[in-house]
């Protein structure tokens, strides 16, 4: 344990923790807190938040802008793989059995505290999808979700900072802060003050292909095409802004509140839960408390009970939510008898629908170099003085620089053969690239977010391409709207441990549906047919580099650089506890309340039915503020 963790054992904190609070939420993360924080806002209704990860104050969190050491060396209070949970993926089938780390964020303020800052939201196709995907159940879910009903709570859910005049006339950068913003809570929404001379470039060569659009704002629903999006950064400080300081520590936050305990360094290890009956006299599960564990220390002979009178909001992110679940014995039947879990609750949904957007890598080199570029301030000394001291008086120049603008977008902009991956999917058998044998339930929903996707491809309303630009020549190709599924699973060896430190099973099952392979063609042959365009040839003279050079988007070679390269993850883990009727696989109610159970909800990126085509923390944020109203009973900001 590291001596400096602002941790308390169980056992020094036995004393201050209350037997009973109103609400207790697992997990002090972007929907955690943000719950959490409007719950006790009335400084009456007692909350506690049991957080896995430290107390981290370490200014290592919010630096940005030059290498650390050369201004403002960050400061490490504990080593940053504490702020990271240790997850290896199982080796995935279709990736040459390749594995790697998952990444989640392990700390007071969840993967907002580690995550990459790019602050956008989807299009309102995204958000309407979790609803269409609900079937003949769609009137019940599109009482509280779809775009119009969240646009409100990602309107409260940052301090937008509008590009100023400068920003705008050097830059083009444009903003409708009416149409999408107008909250203050202390999480800040911003642009960089700086960007690279070669990004218009690459903008303006954006103008030349057919059927692009350039919303002027596109936080208000409009996430397709070329855009300006910010980034989750207070501009006073440029620094991270994040839920530990926007919902916790901020003046007169949870912080400083009574009705507000936060233990972190606590696991939450099981659900208390009793039989019980809901209003229409059938039998349920009850929550009543939870069961927590220290992170270090002795081990206390046994777990310490807290119960909640109220509620038990789960908010442990889409990889520990399920889990958390089925080690309380709600989930899929085998899986929890195949780890000696007693199934109080057979939900086959809890941890299926995995999803993540996939990426690769295609590189390039500029042929005509553009003058201040990154490589600048390596190869240039006055040029790096010059950057380091515009950073030093008021944190403007290269180094505040950030990724601000992208490309994302629809399938019929990226290929014309786009109708025939739209009957791709509408011919397929929904069981055919499912595991084999799962709950009829699983393969009904399934079917049901194929029609979903298939409307989604044929829309200029939704962006399956994400390209982001800085003027740079490397590029990811992120596929915002994969079809294959995967599984978040307690692992059999899972023996409920005293700790809880079994971690579960994490399978993207990426590329498993074949569609995904021809997505992926259609965004390198978009990409490379952009490059080669007369715009970019003019103003950067683009030539390919690296291992796909010669390799055909057609090809079968194409499909091994897949399976050789493709990355299942970009740290936007969704849908393992999804919204949807119970008859569709799903795992919450309208109401966010998990099916066959009282006074238990889930609230965090778990329950988006489908992964939306933006970055996902900004939908963390608004998902939390609606949880709060639901739980409260507010009916509208
Ligand atoms: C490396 C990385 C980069 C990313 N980049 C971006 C980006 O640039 N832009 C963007 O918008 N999104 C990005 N994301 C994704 C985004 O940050 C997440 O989708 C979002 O923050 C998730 O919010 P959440 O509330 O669902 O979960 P989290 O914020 O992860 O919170 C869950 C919390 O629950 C705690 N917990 C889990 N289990 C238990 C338990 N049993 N008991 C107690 N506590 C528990 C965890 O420690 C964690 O703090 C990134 C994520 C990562 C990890």
């Amino acid at each position: 344990r590291p001596g400096h963790a602002q941790s308390a054992t169980i056992l020094k904190r036995q004393a201050e923790l209350r037997e009973e609070y109103d609400y207790v939420i697992v997990g002090g993360g972007t929907a955690g807190l943000t719950i959490a924080d409007r719950l006790t806002e009335d400084g009456e209704t007692t909350v506690l938040v049991v957080e896995y990860g430290y107390l981290d104050n370490s200014n290592a969190i919010t630096a940005i802008g030059p290498p650390s050491g050369e201004t403002n060396p960050e400061v490490h209070e504990m080593p940053s793989a504490t702020r990271y949970y240790n997850i290896t993926m199982v080796p995935q089938a279709g990736l040459n059995n390749r594995t790697r780390g998952v990444a989640a964020g392990c700390v007071v303020g969840g993967s907002s505290a580690v995550n990459g800052m790019i602050f956008d939201r989807g299009s309102a196709e995204d958000y309407d999808a979790w609803v269409w995907a609900a079937g003949d159940w769609q009137d019940d879910y599109a009482q509280e979700w779809g775009w119009d009903n969240l646009l409100p709570y990602f309107k409260k859910s940052v301090t937008f900072h509008p590009p100023d005049e400068r920003m705008q006339e050097e830059y083009g950068m444009t903003s409708d802060v009416e149409a999408a913003y107008g909250g203050d809570t202390p999480i800040h929404s911003s642009y960089a003050p700086f960007q690279w001379p070669a990004q218009k470039l690459m903008w303006d060569a954006f103008k030349s292909v057919d059927g692009i659009d350039f919303p002027v704002e596109a936080a208000d629903g409009h996430a397709v095409g070329v855009f300006w999006f910010p980034n989750s950064i207070d501009p006073s400080t440029r620094t991270r802004s994040y839920a530990q300081l926007g919902h916790y520590s901020n003046e007169g936050g949870p912080s400083e509140r009574t009705n507000f305990h936060l233990l972190p360094a606590h696991r939450v290890t099981q659900l208390l839960l009793e039989p019980a009956e809901d209003d229409d006299g059938e039998e349920v599960l009850e929550a009543v408390g939870v069961k927590l564990m220290p992170r270090d220390g002795d081990l206390p002979s046994s777990a310490h009970q807290v119960r909640a009178s109220k509620e038990v909001i789960v908010s442990a992110g889409a990889i520990h939510s399920p889990q958390l679940l089925q080690r309380s014995g709600i989930g899929p039947r085998d899986v929890l008898e195949a780890a000696g879990v007693d199934v109080k609750l057979h939900l086959p949904g809890v941890g299926w629908n995995f999803q993540d957007h996939t990426t690769y890598s295609a590189s390039f080199s500029w042929g005509i170099n553009v003058e201040p570029n990154s490589g600048t301030l390596q190869r240039d000394r006055e040029y790096a003085a010059l950057a380091m001291e515009l950073w030093r008086a008021n944190k403007t120049g290269p180094h505040a620089a950030y990724p601000n603008s992208g490309a994302f977008l629809p399938l019929n902009v990226l290929t014309p053969s786009f109708s025939s991956i739209v009957s791709d999917i509408l011919a397929q058998d929904p069981a055919e690239y499912l595991p084999a044998d799962l709950d009829p339930t699983l393969v009904a929903g399934h079917a049901s977010q194929l029609s979903v996707l298939a409307r989604q491809l044929n829309s200029s309303g939704s962006a399956v391409l994400e390209l982001l630009f800085t003027g740079a020549s490397s590029f990811t190709l992120i596929n915002l709207h994969p079809l294959s599924r995967g599984t978040v699973h307690l692992a059999p060896d899972d023996d409920g441990d005293a700790r809880g430190s079994v971690e579960p099973l994490v399978d993207y099952r990426a590329l498993s549906n074949p569609v995904d392979l021809e997505v992926n063609r259609a965004l390198l042959s978009f990409f490379r047919e952009f490059l080669a365009g007369e715009a970019m040839v003019e103003s950067l003279d683009p030539s390919e580099v690296g291992a796909l050079v010669g390799v055909d988007a057609a090809s079968d070679e194409f499909v091994e650089y897949l399976r050789a390269t493709l990355t299942p993850s970009v740290a936007h883990p969704s849908g393992t506890c999804a919204l949807g009727p119970r008859e569709l696989g799903g795992v919450v109610d309208p109401q966010l309340k998990v099916h066959g159970t009282r006074r238990l909800r889930v609230a965090d990126c778990s329950i988006m039915t489908l992964v939306p085509g933006t970055h996902t923390s900004s939908t963390a944020y608004a998902l939390g503020e609606k949880a709060a109203d639901l739980i409260r009973g507010i009916s509208s900001v």
